[in-house]
């Protein structure tokens, strides 16, 4: 078993509505995303996968959220951008892509930190 990673960060702004806190006030964070892909069978080349491809795949989302006020955007419509939230979001809007992209690999897992020392990892069994 093989597993790639690949990861990108993004600027974005964000409220938690609710948090009893700071954080309930509008502010922003570099937001860091790993993804993680796992297979078995490897190509004629050596690669389970072409990092190339991987990264193109997150840097299409990432570019939705760059430079953005995340609790404007559709997928956290009645739901506040958390570290949660956009790892959820970002694994089931990647898993799509990679399984029209390249079946053969499954998506393993996404983490997202919001500063160097909090992140969340979500995945899917
Ligand atoms: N489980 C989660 N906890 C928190 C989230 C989250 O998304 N999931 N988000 C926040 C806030 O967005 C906040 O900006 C982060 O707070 P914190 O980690 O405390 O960051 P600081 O830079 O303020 O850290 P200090 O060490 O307090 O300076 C909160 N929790
Ligand atoms: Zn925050």
């Amino acid at each position: 078993m093989y597993e790639l990673e690949v990861f990108d960060t993004f600027d974005a702004a964000h409220r938690v509505v609710g948090y009893p806190g700071k954080c309930d006030r509008l502010h922003g964070h570099t937001w860091k995303v790993a993804v993680h892909v796992a297979g078995t069978e490897l190509d004629s080349i050596g690669m389970l996968v072409d990092f190339k491809k991987l990264k193109e795949i997150l840097k299409g989302i990432t570019e939705e959220f760059d430079h953005t006020f995340l609790n404007e955007h559709e997928a956290f419509k009645g739901k506040n951008p958390t570290a949660e939230n956009i790892a959820r979001y970002i694994y089931q809007v990647y898993a799509e892509k990679l399984r029209a992209e390249n079946p053969s690999v499954r998506l393993s897992d996404i983490r997202v930190w919001e500063s160097p020392g909090s992140s969340v990892t979500y995945r899917e069994d």
